[in-house]
């Protein structure tokens, strides 16, 4: 008997007045899957990512999670939201931020003790390579320092579904590939799913078991190599679209037209 789906849209659609962002997906996430979610902006990315966490509702079809209709809170998702600096006035410490990942989304008492909490937070904050700076007001920390710390908050539970929304945005190369390294392993010690947005695939391409590339209304999905070729890209767009491998990297070239909604002004960086 196969396990229940980590997370399942079916005929799901989500539209905004007259624009349809997607429709017609089917999708069952097995526990342990890891997702790229990729496409240009205004596609639909980060809605999907809202979808499931009970924030959005479909136009039509639904949407399970661990086998269950969604819902706002839910502990069996962590969730690294697309990033906003804290105001450096926050009155949080990093760890604090950390904390909040342990019981921030339920009121009462705490879940752990106070001594349990404070081990779990040391964990965390330790595995994401922040114990230097997690006693410091978090506002007061570079994005990239944020970043960590934010990502720590959402493995805080080890959660059986991870959602990230352009994760890696502010963090240098070696950086991107610590926290790379970081999703994979928490996912394999684990089991959990990961849904990932980016807009570049590459520091994840090794860990990625499918793609789901949003575009032009509608969208493809399946192994990275099914998925980032010219042919299948170009067939989605409805125009010539280009994936070519420079140096190590895949670069999908054209796609910038037809994205026309806020064109990026450099060839969208995808795959190698
Ligand atoms: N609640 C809403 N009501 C109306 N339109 C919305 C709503 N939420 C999102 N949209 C629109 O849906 C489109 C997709 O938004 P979304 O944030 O999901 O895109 P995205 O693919 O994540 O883009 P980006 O790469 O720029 O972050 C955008 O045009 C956005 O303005």
């Amino acid at each position: 008997m196969s396990a229940v789906p980590a997370a399942s849209f079916r005929d799901a659609e989500l539209a905004f007045g007259h624009r349809t962002l997607w429709s017609g997906l089917n999708l069952e996430i097995e526990p342990g899957e890891y997702v790229a979610v990729l496409g240009g902006n205004g596609t639909g990315k980060t809605s999907l990512l809202r979808v499931l966490l009970g924030l959005q509702p479909l136009s039509s079809g639904t949407v399970h999670v661990a086998g269950q209709a969604v819902r706002r809170g839910s502990a069996e998702i962590g969730y690294v939201p697309q990033q906003r600096a804290f105001d450096d006035r926050t009155p949080l410490r990093g760890r604090d931020l950390v904390g909040l990942g342990i019981d921030g989304h339920r009121w009462g008492p705490r879940i752990l003790g106070r001594k349990a909490h404070r081990e779990r937070v040391n964990t965390l904050v330790e595995r994401v390579g922040a114990l230097e700076y997690a006693d410091a007001p978090i506002g007061q920390l570079s994005g990239g320092e944020q970043q960590r710390l934010r990502v720590a908050q959402a493995l805080a539970m080890d959660p059986s579904l991870l959602l990230f929304d352009e994760a890696l945005l502010s963090l240098d190369l070696h950086r991107q590939s610590q926290l790379a390294q970081l999703v994979a392993e928490q996912r394999d010690r684990t089991g959990a799913a990961v849904f990932f947005v980016t807009h570049d695939v590459n520091p994840i391409i090794d860990d990625v078991d499918r793609v789901l590339y949003l575009a032009n209304g509608s969208f493809r999905v399946g192994t990275p190599a099914e998925v980032l070729r010219s042919d299948v890209l170009s067939e989605l767009y409805g125009a010539r679209v280009e994936v070519m491998n420079v140096a190590g990297r895949v670069l999908v070239v054209g796609a910038e037209i037809v994205d026309h909604c806020h064109p990026p002004t450099t060839p969208e960086e995808v795959t190698r």
